[in-house]
C-alpha cells in the first residue's frame, strides 16, 4: 500500500457542518501565528491538545508566543475522526490506532492564503521514526494540495483537496514536503457555517 493515501468525500456534509461549528466554538481560539521574524503567516491557527509555535518550531503546553493560555483540549469528536481516518483508509488496523495527541486547526481565510513547502518535522524523533501516520482532513474551499518526496526538489503529485476529503501520510512518507498552494475562491459549500472562501483543515499528529 502507498504510505501516501488520499481518500475522496470522507467527511459527509453534516460531519463537514459539526467539524465547522466545533472549531469556530472552541475557546481560546483562533489566532494569527507569526514567525521569528515577525511576519503573520496567512492562515489562523488553533493548536488543540499540544501548542506548536511557529516561532520556535516547538511544542508546547501552553500558546507561549500568542496569548500564554493553554490550549483546549481535543474535543472527543474530532479525536475520533483522526483515528477513524486511520481504519477507513487501511492504513493501519484498528488495534494498532493510537490517541493523537495533536490537532493543528488551520483555517486559510482568503484566496491568498497558502502554506509553502515544509515538512512536518517537528515532533519528537521517536514519534517521526515510529512512521505513525498523520491525518488530514479539509472542509470548505477547496484548495490545490502538493505532496512531494524526502527532497525538497523530488516531483510533486498535486491534487485538488475538496470539503470532506482527507490526506493520510506516514511510514516512508512520514518525512514528505507538502504545501498548500491557493485556495480556489467560489467552492466553500454554501450549507457550511464558514464565510467564503474559507477552509478548515485538521492535522492530527503523535507529537
Ligand atoms: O492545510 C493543509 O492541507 C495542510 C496543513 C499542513 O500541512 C500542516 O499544518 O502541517
Ligand atoms: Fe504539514
Amino acid at each position: 500500500m502507498d504510505d501516501f493515501v488520499y481518500k475522496k468525500a470522507f467527511l459527509d456534509e453534516p460531519e463537514q457542518i459539526a467539524v465547522v461549528e466545533t472549531v469556530r466554538g472552541l475557546t481560546p481560539g483562533f489566532y494569527i501565528p507569526r514567525t521569528r521574524w515577525g511576519k503573520a503567516m496567512s492562515l489562523r491557527m488553533n493548536c488543540l491538545g499540544r501548542h506548536w509555535s511557529a516561532r520556535d518550531y516547538k511544542y508546547h503546553t501552553v500558546r507561549k508566543d500568542v496569548d500564554g493560555l493553554a490550549c483546549a483540549p481535543i474535543p472527543d469528536a474530532l479525536q475520533m475522526l483522526g483515528q477513524r481516518a486511520i481504519v477507513a483508509t487501511r492504513y493501519l488496523p484498528q488495534g494498532l490506532v493510537r490517541p493523537f495527541d495533536s490537532c493543528i486547526v488551520n483555517w486559510y481565510p482568503e484566496a491568498g492564503s497558502k502554506l509553502g513547502d515544509h515538512v512536518d518535522n517537528s515532533e519528537s524523533p521517536e514519534a517521526i521514526a515510529s512512521g505513525y501516520p498523520v491525518v488530514s482532513i479539509s472542509v470548505g474551499a477547496s484548495c490545490v494540495f502538493r505532496m512531494g518526496g524526502l527532497s525538497r526538489t523530488d516531483p510533486y503529485e498535486q491534487t485538488t483537496l475538496e470539503s470532506g476529503d482527507l490526506v493520510v501520510f506516514g511510514r516512508s512518507r512520514r518525512l514528505a514536503y507538502h504545501g498548500v498552494k491557493k485556495i480556489i475562491p467560489g467552492t466553500t459549500p454554501a450549507t457550511l457555517p464558514l464565510p467564503e472562501p474559507g477552509r478548515i483543515n485538521l492535522t492530527f499528529r503523535i507529537v
